[in-house]
């Protein structure tokens, strides 16, 4: 994960000083990438312990196309409760724009199903795509998100925007772009999030895995995680963990929770961060 500290380092030392929505301000730099091989093992923080459990679910719960808040709490993960209304909506935040994209007559796009399809059937396509970003569903920054939702728009806009996978020498890379990236709490999430759903993609694609790529637009450290931050920095990486999947489901939308395995995953311990709501 040296990359990842390298980022941290960069950002906490050289970032610019930047006030943002939630009031906390933070020190930011634009435009980043880094890039993890996944041969080498699973990209997870060694130097905290990070919630596998709740990324895992996060990862089920969006192929679910579930956009309530109910799932996660009910296998207790609460990254989301922040931004859900009294009912646990959050509107068509990710799990909608990925399995249920609404065209203009009311038709509904599977980006999922379709992705599959385009990936097994025709690996040297250049459109292996899914977009989280449709314009019609974008909340207003003026109103809560709570707000937002009961106007039927997103709780909050799509930090992970725009996902590509890649097939070359019967292995498949996964890229990502994230418009705004909370450098200590939300990007190991989105990286292992990416590594584990290009394995599941994979797997049912009869393919080995090869890279991800992350990219950053806005890469922020908020000014309340700047000594975690530093913590972190002071702590030795250790070997990454590997990830075993035990059962090869039918298909990306029959995998459980049971089936993922994380074997020698012996990190530092977890720092504790607020989140910025
Ligand atoms: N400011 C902010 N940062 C984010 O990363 C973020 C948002 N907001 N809003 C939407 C989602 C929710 N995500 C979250 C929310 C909370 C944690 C968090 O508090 N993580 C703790 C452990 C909490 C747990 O898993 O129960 C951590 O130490 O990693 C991580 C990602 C990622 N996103
Ligand atoms: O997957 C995610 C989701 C959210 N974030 C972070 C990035 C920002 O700190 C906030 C979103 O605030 P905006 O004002 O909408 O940019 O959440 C993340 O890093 N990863």
């Amino acid at each position: 994960m040296k990359q990842y500290l390298e980022l941290l380092e960069e950002t906490l030392t050289t970032g610019c000083l930047k006030g943002d929505r939630t009031g906390t301000g933070t020190k930011s730099l634009f435009g980043r990438q880094i890039r993890f091989n996944l041969q080498a093992g699973l990209p997870l923080v060694t130097t905290k312990r990070l919630h596998t459990r709740s990324i895992i679910h996060e990862l089920l719960w969006f192929l679910k196309g579930d956009t309530n808040i109910k799932y996660l709490n009910d296998n207790g993960v609460s990254i989301w409760n922040e931004w859900a209304t009294e009912t646990g909506e959050l509107g068509p935040v990710y799990g909608a724009q990925w399995r249920n994209w609404k065209g203009v007559e009311g038709e509904s796009y599977d980006q999922v199903t379709a992705l599959i399809a385009g990936i097994k059937n025709n690996p040297d396509s250049r459109r292996h795509i899914i977009s989280g970003w449709n314009v019609a569903d974008l909340p207003d920054e003026t109103k809560s998100p709570q707000e937002n939702v009961a106007n039927g728009k997103m709780a909050l806009p799509p930090c992970h925007l725009l996902y590509q996978w890649y097939v070359a020498e019967g292995k498949l890379s996964g890229s990502l772009y994230i418009r705004s990236n909370d450098l200590f709490l939300g990007n190991p999430y989105n990286t292992c999030s990416l590594a584990i759903f290009t394995h599941m993609i994979a797997q049912q694609c009869d393919l080995d895995v090869g890279e991800i790529i992350i990219s950053i637009g806005d890469c922020h450290l908020y000014s309340n995680h700047f000594e975690q931050a530093k913590i972190q920095l002071q702590r030795e990486p250790k070997a990454l963990p590997e990830l075993i999947i035990k059962r090869k489901p039918d298909s990306i939308f029959d995998y459980h929770f049971e089936d993922f395995e994380i074997v020698g995953y012996d990190p530092h311990p977890h720092i504790s961060a607020p989140i910025a709501v």
